[in-house]
């Protein structure tokens, strides 16, 4: 989905976002220090991912608009994509200030398995007047279009992948191997306590 998200918009980079207080589920129960070497585990090979840890490093709730503020004032004439999955979009009007987020960056949305673009309401109005169907269109004003991606479907879960690594014990093939030696290392999702 990055890396699909990169060549299709031609980004310089895609920095990736833990969230701390994730504001619609319960914190993740492994510690930050895991989370964020994984992350760096996981992106290594890559030098157009990069790691944007502003969130960690902030108290309260993980508000995407919060983050999405910042970055506006660090690039006031910049356009940012913001990338997230079918399932989040299709719960976009549950955020926090939602319609403030789709004024500071462009939201490109990725196809997921089992889920179907369905939106009513302000959201649905929202994405008539804000979609687009070439991404080169992103490019030409900094926020307020919406794009959805086309490319392969993945069907993972995070939930799932942890849940399994807890059952089985066995790596997990959608892992990068560089991220399974870490967790058989530091023995991480082995019990009930950090497998959110
Ligand atoms: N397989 C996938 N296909 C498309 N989008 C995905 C996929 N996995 C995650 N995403 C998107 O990436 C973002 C972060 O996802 P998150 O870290 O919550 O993983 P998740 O697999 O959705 O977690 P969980 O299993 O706990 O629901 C969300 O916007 C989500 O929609
Ligand atoms: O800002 C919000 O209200 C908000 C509500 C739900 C999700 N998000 C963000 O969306 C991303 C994916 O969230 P989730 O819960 O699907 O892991 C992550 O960056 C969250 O911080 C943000």
């Amino acid at each position: 989905m990055a890396k699909q998200c990169v060549n299709a918009l031609n980004l310089n980079t895609l920095y990736f976002m833990p969230c701390a207080l994730p504001a619609h589920k319960m914190a993740p129960g492994i510690s930050t220090e895991h989370r964020v070497a994984m992350l760096n585990a996981a992106i290594a090979p890559y030098p157009f991912f990069q790691l944007d840890l502003r969130e960690l490093h902030r108290t309260g709730p993980s508000y995407s608009l919060l983050s999405l503020q910042e970055l506006r004032a660090q690039h006031p004439n910049t356009p940012i994509v913001f990338l997230i999955g079918m399932d989040s979009f299709n719960n976009l009007d549950k955020w926090y200030q939602w319609q403030a987020i789709t004024q500071l960056c462009h939201i490109v949305v990725y196809q997921r398995p089992g889920q179907q673009c369905a939106v009513s309401g302000h959201l649905q109005h929202y994405m008539q007047q804000a979609q687009v169907n070439n991404a080169k269109t992103l490019s030409h004003t900094v926020a307020g279009k919406l794009y959805f991606l086309p490319g392969e479907m993945l069907d993972a879960a995070s939930s799932n992948i942890r849940q399994q690594l807890k059952n089985t014990n066995k790596k997990n093939e959608l892992l990068p191997d560089a991220v399974s030696l870490y967790i058989e290392r530091h023995a991480l999702y082995q019990n009930d306590d950090n497998t959110n």
